[in-house]
């Protein structure tokens, strides 16, 4: 295998090193190292017996996942010392006389575990020094290849208060070493107040860095999209109005995981892990997700990228955020209070089915990395597809002439108009998610087969249902060899554009408008505002954000945004490295 391989590219330079405290051949392509082993040293001087070992492993090192390259520095060597120790035991190579190094290090990336990297060393000894430095420098020289777009600058932001408040500690002990050695310049900036990071964004000057990197949760992911977005739109003269289509950033965001939740770095790496995340940064790992734009009636609100729920969700982030002091346990808290009240809300649900050829919610797909589905999104450019660009109907007293209506079931009626669906009734829950939403407690995620960057969104209808019944759903989500949505009271529908209307709005509805939004959409102050909710509502939880009015309106933008980041990689189903978070039940069921 080793040799067609070699036989496909060029080789750039080639040498007999020690590796491994053996001889072996070592050769150099643009993005390969070969090391193919040989038996053993000849006995003079120090070329090697050709004779492939049967034993000893050929190995191959994909540049693309090497980190750097570095001189192994030691103190002079005392050769007479040297010799005496261990005579039985010399170089297998000539032995280094000069104070100057003929040992490299190779740090490259290192599988552990499910979806775990870490960072290993390969050593090579040479012959001499000049040798080493040819090494070297052509080494280094192949890393800094442009096609991998590896960042040399980073704006780093860490939140203090998420998770477990060891944002400062994680990056300090975890990510700057790694960056350290990859010769990153990182500038930190600690978060002193909500909206900190975002303002910053809107002021900085973006072309002095190549990326932008968040140590929080995906609260302060969301701080960072939106200001970035914000300041894309407002400089290529985008207004924030309904429907717009928004300026995509070159930027690319990275994500270390350092909040309560993570669900998007989860859904992003497969594990919520700040090494690895450091590791993806570093490689300069790409990856393009789908970003949902947000409006309350016509008013835009906010650019999402991981779950937007209503009911069930939305109660329980309400009743969270009385909790916070609890920390990450106040989630589990507030699950189960909201659980036993088992409330359910009346409304009219609507949306733009994703077109025939777009798979399904339950087409028992996982999007792995390098997935086929959104290499063939990005590549169509897909925005919104939509023959007749038809509109929402809002008000409900007008939504005429259903051109089908059938009852789905005894809960629920369902109608179309236009390309639009529309489903009236009383919901335990309506789940809106952009992509898989993974994390600890569901590690296959609210929908495992959602994508990353198709450019749609999974609808998941849950209507109003007996505790018992909430239950078995809610038992079965992290469960990856049942389908959740195999129930009655569920329905599920991969869309474009979603809206949500209750059948009556709260009062103050107008007023709550939330965001206080300057030219171009920027938001000059706030957040959205808790306005007067009654248990005839709920609130919807936006990206663990609370928007506290029940009218949403969601239309989604196919690959937006860049991140730093490679998507889960599937596991090898032969070894014991498995995990739930890829192997769901759809894999074993083949
Ligand atoms: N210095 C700060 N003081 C108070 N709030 C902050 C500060 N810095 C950031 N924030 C805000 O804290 C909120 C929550 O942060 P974050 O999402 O990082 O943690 P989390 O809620 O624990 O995690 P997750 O969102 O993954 O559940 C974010 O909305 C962010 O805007």
């Amino acid at each position: 295998m080793m040799a067609s391989a070699l036989e496909d590219n060029e080789v750039l330079m080639y040498s007999v090193l020690e590796y491994e405290k053996r001889p072996a051949h070592i050769y150099l392509t643009s993005t390969y190292i070969f090391i193919e082993n040989s038996a053993r040293p000849s006995s003079h001087d120090n070329t090697l017996d050709a004779r492939p070992s049967s034993s000893l492993k050929n190995h191959v090192i994909d540049l693309r996942e090497v980190i750097t390259v570095r001189g192994e520095h030691r103190s002079p060597p005392k050769p007479r010392k040297f010799i005496l120790s261990s005579p039985r035991k010399p170089s297998l190579l000539q032995e280094d006389k000069s104070p100057e190094t003929n040992t490299f290090s190779i740090f490259m990336i290192n599988r552990v575990a499910k979806h775990r990297w870490r960072h290993k060393v390969c050593q090579f000894v040479c012959r001499d020094y000049g040798t080493c430095q040819l090494w070297i420098t052509k080494l280094l020289e192949l890393l800094q290849n442009p096609e991998w777009q590896r960042p040399k600058r980073l704006l780093v932001f860490i939140n203090p208060f998420g998770g477990k408040r060891k944002g400062v500690k994680i990056f300090n002990e975890k990510v700057r070493p790694l960056f350290e050695l990859a010769g990153i310049y990182s500038e930190v900036i600690i978060t002193k107040r909500q909206y900190h990071a975002r303002d910053v964004i809107y002021e900085y000057d973006l072309q002095t860095v190549d990326g932008l990197v968040c140590v929080g949760g995906d609260g302060t992911f969301s701080e960072l999209l939106n200001g970035l977005l914000d300041r894309v739109n407002s400089e290529g003269g985008v207004e924030q109005t309904f429907r717009h289509t928004p300026k995509s950033s070159a930027l690319r965001i990275g994500i270390i995981p350092a909040g309560s939740t993570d669900a998007i770095v989860y859904s992003l790496v497969g594990i919520n892990d700040p090494v690895t995340s450091a590791l993806q940064i570093i490689l300069g790992d790409s990856l393009g997700m789908d970003v949902t734009a947000l409006y309350k009636k016509e008013q835009f609100v906010k650019y999402t990228v991981s779950m937007s729920s209503y009911g069930y969700y939305g109660d329980l982030l309400k009743e969270s955020e009385t909790l916070r002091w609890m920390g990450p346990k106040r989630y589990t808290w507030s699950g189960f209070k909201t659980f036993l009240a088992n409330k359910a809300y009346e409304g009219e649900v609507s949306f733009l089915l994703a077109s025939e050829e777009d798979s399904h919610p339950r087409d028992q797909t996982v999007c792995y990395s390098g997935c086929e589905k959104c290499r063939k999104s990005a590549m169509e450019g897909q925005q919104v597809v939509s023959v007749k660009e038809p509109q929402p109907e809002f008000d409900l007293g007008g939504a005429s002439e259903p051109i089908l209506f059938s009852a789905v079931s005894k809960r629920a009626s369902f109608m179309m108009k236009d390309g639009w669906h529309h489903v009236k009734g009383r919901f335990s829950a309506i789940n809106l998610v952009t992509i898989s939403c993974r994390c600890d407690l569901t590690p296959i995620g609210m929908s495992p087969a959602s994508h990353l960057g198709d450019g749609c969104m999974d609808l998941i209808l849950i209507q109003d249902c007996s505790r018992l019944q909430y239950l078995r759903h809610l038992v079965r989500i992290p469960d990856s060899k049942s389908d959740q949505f195999d129930f009655d009271f569920i329905q599920v529908y991969r869309v474009k554009e979603f809206s949500f209307q209750p059948i009556t709005e709260p009062e103050d509805a107008d007023e709550g408008e939330g965001q206080e939004r300057g030219g171009c959409g920027r938001r000059k102050a706030g957040h959205t505002q808790m306005k007067n909710s009654s248990s005839a509502h709920s609130v919807w939880n936006c990206d663990g954000e609370l928007l506290d009015y029940p009218s949403l309106y969601a239309h989604v933008h196919c690959q937006l945004i860049k991140l730093f980041a490679r998507g889960v990689e599937e596991c090898n189903k032969e070894d014991s490295m498995q995990c739930p978070a890829c192997c769901s039940a759809y894999d074993s069921d083949k």
